[in-house]
């Protein structure tokens, strides 16, 4: 099917469990046309504890299965909402991406987990389902994250913007591919992203997160913090290196707590080490960036994107401005990977996850023909 554009639905749960994200992409596996279909459907908040309940889990046993069938369902739920919408029927997608919800990641111990039931997914709405993207990656000694660097890649294609360029995600995790001169791409995390923020703002607000930053704006971050923060090993390891959503967690919170800040303080404190990273994070790229654009919930955080101009002393947008849709970067990210598994592209490279040749990646479920 190489050279063929053809439709694809791309699906993904972050790991800031805020829900599922699905779009529509047109692609051949190499050049991609947005169509502008895009959906979220949140989970609700017991299932979003379910899943917190997960994390860290090596192994599948009940109750995960039983959270991986619910979220599977979430996600049909998504692909029907987002048909309806576009005015699409299932039979005019070719294939769906299905990223599921990553509940454990540690690439050092060739270990990751997404957890969903793509078989289940295939069968209920008679598409199939490519899924299991970062196992191969992994299982060859690479990081198995991020894979958004090559539809990074493929959108900057005739974009108009100066190389150097990074393309930042703030989710709950963020991540940043550099694409030089000749379009070589280095990508890697480079720290928590608004998980923790979210999280602490959870405790002290019962709110899910921050709206537009104002907590965050309205304290002061403790400097020695985000020093003492910042000597996590890590930061000084050479890219490219992913991280877990719990990595750093502990240390972060404990910094919070033996500085004993207060609600606002303690978000602005958050916010500033999620900017302290991303600034970190350009000492470890071949040629500052001339221009960063963001992508990812985290762009709407008002604070941080001015963190981010203040400090990165270059212009730093939403990804908006390129009239890309910044909340749909990721699940289209998927649509346009299952097409490249379909062609047998490579997904990952020796630049974006340190895998050691270009790596190919995901597993094809077919739905199952009535008898
Ligand atoms: N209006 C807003 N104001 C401030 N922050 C926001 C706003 N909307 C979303 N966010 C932030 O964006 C986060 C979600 O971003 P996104 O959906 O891109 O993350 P994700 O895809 O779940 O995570 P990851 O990219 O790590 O997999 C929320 O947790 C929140 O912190
Ligand atoms: C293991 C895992 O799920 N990693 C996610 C997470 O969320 C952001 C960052 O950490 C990124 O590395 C990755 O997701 C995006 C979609 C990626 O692979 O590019």
């Amino acid at each position: 099917m190489q050279g063929n554009q053809v439709k694809a639905i791309g699906l993904m749960s972050g790991t800031s469990l805020d829900g599922v994200d699905a779009a529509i992409l047109e692609t051949d596996g190499e050049n991609v046309r947005r169509t502008g279909h895009f959906v979220t459907v949140p989970y609700d908040p017991a299932l979003r504890q379910r899943i917190r309940g997960c994390f860290g889990n090596l192994v599948a046993d009940d109750a995960e299965n039983d959270v991986a069938d619910d979220i599977t369902d979430v996600h049909v739920d998504a692909v029907n909402l987002l048909l309806a919408q576009s005015g699409y029927q299932a039979r005019d997608i070719e294939v769906i991406g299905f990223h599921g919800q990553t509940v454990f990641h540690d690439p050092a111990r060739q270990i990751t987990r997404q957890i969903g039931n793509p078989a289940r997914l295939a069968q209920a709405l008679s598409v199939p389902v490519v899924a299991d993207f970062r196992l191969e990656d992994v299982a060859r000694g690479g990081e198995g994250a991020p894979l958004a660097p090559v539809y990074h890649g493929a959108l900057l294609r005739g974009a108009q913007v100066e190389f150097p360029v990074a393309i930042l995600n703030i989710g709950g995790v963020s991540n940043v591919t550099w694409v030089g001169d000749d379009r070589e791409l280095l990508a890697f995390d480079c720290g928590p992203g608004n998980a923790r923020l979210d999280d602490w703002v959870l405790r002290h607000t019962g709110r899910d997160f921050d709206h537009n930053g104002a907590l965050a704006a309205s304290g002061q971050s403790d400097a020695m913090v985000e020093v003492e923060f910042l000597k996590n090993p890590y930061f000084d390891r050479v890219p490219p290196k992913s991280l877990d959503r719990e990595d750093m967690a502990r240390s972060i919170d404990d910094l919070i707590m033996d500085a004993g800040l207060n609600v606002a303080n303690g978000a602005a404190t958050l916010a500033g080490c999620t900017v302290a990273s991303i600034v970190a994070a350009v000492n470890h790229l071949p040629i500052a960036p001339k221009q960063w654009f963001v992508c990812g919930g985290g762009r709407h955080n008002g604070h941080v994107m001015a963190q981010l101009q203040a400090r990165l002393n270059v212009p730093v947008t939403s990804v908006d401005m390129l009239s890309w849709d910044g909340d749909a970067v990721e699940a289209e990210c998927f649509a346009f990977l299952a097409v490249r598994h379909l062609c047998q592209l490579p997904l990952s490279f020796p630049g974006t996850t340190g895998v050691k040749a270009p790596c190919f990646g995901g597993r094809l479920y077919h739905t199952k023909k009535a008898a």
